[in-house]
């Protein structure tokens, strides 16, 4: 049988830094014995623009479509900003998501014990936190028609607009809740039906595929202001949160707050299962290229270290490995290894992203 396929794509910025880490992972795996991937990989976003003019060419879109997941870094940066809408390095990561139709967005945000102190939140309020964010990925503000800075009268007026149909509002409240009838049964649904159309439609569809399939799991709504208030007053009050496109991603950074650091947030992009039941996927930590910090070896590798764990639960059916991925981070942690991400007021030393690197490959080989 062929060995499962991975296309990497390691983006810009931290993103070739921290997926270096995970390119490790992938070598010890095979070197293991354990599973050998065939991987390739191509290049998505500024890198891209520079090498062919496009954040993204036709064939590395092919190549995604074929493999059986997606590793991706990060995309973007200055260097890139002034481009025209177009051909900016983010477009080709939306292009990815889009075509891949990969709609659910999984954002765990676990605070592991060791860092239950290093949140920006008191120790009560975030120690044992295992929340899923499932943000609606293919449609909303992000895609809708129309868009684009116009000329009304003497000044340019900016539009974007939130669309959402029936069909994605239903497809992704089912995966929110097949995922909590998994965890703990239940699903706060956000949205801001108070003023937003789109928010009320959001709001009937969820209730409507609760009270049809899902019944068994306890529902409620919020407003997303709320939701933000409540993600930081009590984020354990939540098991799994479904929302749309923008509000998922805003309340996904605020919720890596709850970890200890937006460098642990993985993330795990996915479609409907295809013939071979595996859904199209793509795995991507949540934080961006962070430039701030590039080419100095302090990026946190976790989060595209859990996103590969991610990777293996979901497309590859091995939780077993998974989870000894999952340990091997946790037990690094517990032992106090730390990037400056992750370092509290009262400071230390950090190590770098690939002694972080290192040290979760050392805790893989003692769990043999
Ligand atoms: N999925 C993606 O590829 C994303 C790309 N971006 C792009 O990244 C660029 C920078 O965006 P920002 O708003 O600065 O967001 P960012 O997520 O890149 O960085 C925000 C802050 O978090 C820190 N940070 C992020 N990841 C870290 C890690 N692994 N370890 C330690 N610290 C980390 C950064 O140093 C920075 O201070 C922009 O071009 C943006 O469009 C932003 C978010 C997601
Ligand atoms: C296209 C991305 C840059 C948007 C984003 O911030 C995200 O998906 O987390
Ligand atoms: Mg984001």
């Amino acid at each position: 049988m062929a060995n499962p396929s991975l296309l990497i794509l390691a983006g810009d910025g931290i993103g070739p830094e921290v997926m270096d880490e995970v390119k490790k992972l992938i070598a010890w795996f095979d070197t293991k014995g354990i599973v050998t991937f065939d991987v390739s990989e191509g290049l998505v976003g500024g890198c891209s623009y520079d090498a062919h003019g496009t954040p993204l060419t036709d064939e590395t879109m092919a190549r995604a479509q074929e493999v059986d997941a997606v590793l991706l870094g990060a995309v973007g940066g200055p260097k890139y900003d002034k481009l025209d809408f177009s051909v900016k390095p983010e477009r080709g990561l939306l292009r990815l998501r889009k075509e891949m139709d990969l709609f659910s967005n999984l954002r765990p945000a676990q605070c592991f014990d060791a860092l239950a102190d290093f949140s920006s939140l008191k120790r009560d309020v975030v120690a044992g936190l295992d929340i899923v964010i499932v943000r609606e990925l293919t449609s909303g503000v992000y895609f809708g028609e129309p868009r684009g800075i116009f000329m009304e009268g003497n000044e340019r007026v900016g539009i974007n607009t939130q669309r959402y149909t029936e069909s994605e509002i239903a497809r992704v409240a089912r995966s929110a809740f097949e995922l909590a009838r998994k965890r703990g049964n239940k699903v706060c649904s956000m949205e801001k039906a108070n003023v937003m159309e789109s928010g009320i439609l959001w709001r009937d569809v969820v209730q409507e595929i609760h009270d049809k399939e899902y019944p068994d799991v306890a529902l409620t709504h919020m407003y997303a202001d709320n939701g933000a208030m409540q993600l930081c007053r009590w984020p354990k009050q939540f098991d799994v949160i479904v929302t749309d496109n923008l509000f998922g991603d805003v309340l996904s950074d605020m919720a890596a707050m709850l970890t200890g650091s937006l460098g642990m947030l993985p993330s795990a992009s996915l479609g409907l299962p295809q013939a071979n039941g595996r859904p199209k996927a793509l795995y991507e930590p949540v934080h961006g290229s962070a430039p701030d910090i590039t080419g100095q070896g302090k990026a946190n590798p976790i989060a595209c270290i859990l996103s590969f764990a991610m990777a293996l639960r979901y497309s590859f059916d091995m939780g077993a490995e998974a989870t000894r991925v999952e340990k091997a981070v946790e037990k690094v942690l517990a032992d106090g290894v730390r990037t400056a991400d992750l370092m509290g007021p009262e400071g230390g030393t950090p190590v770098s992203t690939t002694q972080m690197g290192d040290a979760i490959i050392a805790a893989m080989e003692a769990s043999l």
